[in-house]
């Protein structure tokens, strides 16, 4: 029996601009599919097709095989989280959470919402208004809210990116923690690849509307389906096995495949290669040195700490494989 979330040759359109082209994937309980893309990709227009808030113009979203499209919005079941919270903000906290559960007793309720500040690590807080909130805690309040209703999905839509970036790492973790302990089935739309491998069980990259690939996030990396996927993933360079062995690579590439030199795929070390450097900056992580690969193109190396004298860095190469050539 088919069980879960089912979306199929899903098409949305505004208009002549067609934001979602064809789009199957499935979603099965318990576990969280990222859709990850560029701006303008289609991301949240599926997010909410599968809500019900937009109409398909084509294929279908279906529940343990049922089809919703006769289901309205509030009937489907699915619990929303947005970039902004949008917690009611003449509401405690507690009445926030407590919004969806009109169906239990009071005492209920307050279990409840004492349960769901528990699971959101913020024990407590149920007396606070939402203006008392920081903006990562009214996230956690927001997801809670969400919850708290036992949504048989949740569909979450950017809920970090209103956060500053070392938040959104924690919050990344705290949330990716709180989806698998509540065996969460969920949709998770972000741009951010950090976020969407440390929260999706399977990353689906969108681009300009259609689904490239769905993997999970070491088979991503690992074997981008195309080039499309590789650099919107973060490569720049993609070389040949020849170039590839020039740099130490001991792997082989069968007719038509091509490396794709991912960030982070290139490190300094005393028995590489050597290559040229041309250039070198901080990142909040580590410091990425640019250097020129023998087949003249440029690529990142990253390393722990700048080159004092750089004439000649070594990369020792740990590429990544693109299935596909040109
Ligand atoms: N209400 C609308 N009316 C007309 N066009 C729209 C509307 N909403 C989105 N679009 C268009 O549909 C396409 C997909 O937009 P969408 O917001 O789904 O992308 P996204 O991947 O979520 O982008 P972002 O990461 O910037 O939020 C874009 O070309 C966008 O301009």
């Amino acid at each position: 029996m088919v069980t879960g979330l089912q979306i199929r040759d899903a098409i949305v359109r505004y208009g002549s601009t067609v934001a979602v082209d064809g789009v199957s994937l499935d979603v099965q309980p318990g576990t969280v599919v990222g859709l990850l893309g560029p701006s303008g990709s289609g991301k949240s227009t599926l997010l909410r097709a599968i809500a019900g808030l937009e109409p398909l113009a084509g294929g279908s979203v279906s529940w343990d095989g049922v089809d919703l499209a006769p289901v309205k919005v509030f009937k489907r079941n699915f619990g929303m989280v947005f970039q902004d919270g949008q917690l009611f903000p003449t509401m405690t906290v507690a009445r926030n959470i407590a919004y969806g559960l009109g169906h239990l007793s009071k005492t209920e309720q307050r279990d409840r919402v004492a349960e769901m500040l528990e699971v959101v690590g913020l024990p407590g807080y149920g007396d606070r208004r939402p203006t008392e909130l920081s903006g990562g805690q009214a996230q956690r309040v927001a997801l809670a809210r969400s919850l708290a209703p036992s949504p048989r999905a949740l569909l979450l839509d950017e809920p970090l990116s209103a956060l500053d970036t070392g938040l959104r790492r924690r919050l990344a973790d705290d949330l990716a923690r709180i989806l698998r302990e509540t065996h969460t089935t969920a949709v998770y739309v972000t741009h951010d690849h950090q976020e969407a491998y440390t929260i999706a069980d399977r990353v689906a990259v969108l681009v300009e509307g259609r689904m490239l690939q769905l993997d999970d996030p070491e088979v991503l990396r690992r074997a981008p389906a195309s080039r499309d996927v590789a650099a919107f993933l973060g490569a720049r360079a993609f070389i040949t096995e020849h170039t590839a062995r020039e740099l130490g690579w001991e792997g082989t590439l069968t007719t038509g495949e091509v490396l794709a030199v991912l960030p982070g795929a290139l490190q300094v070390a005393d028995d590489g290669a050597e290559v040229q450097v041309v250039d070198q900056g901080y990142t909040v992580d580590d410091v990425e040195i640019g250097v020129l690969l023998p087949d003249g193109q440029r690529a990142v190396v990253s390393s722990p700490e700048r080159l004092d004298s750089p004439p000649s860095g070594s990369a020792s190469p740990a590429a990544r494989r693109s299935r596909r050539n040109t």
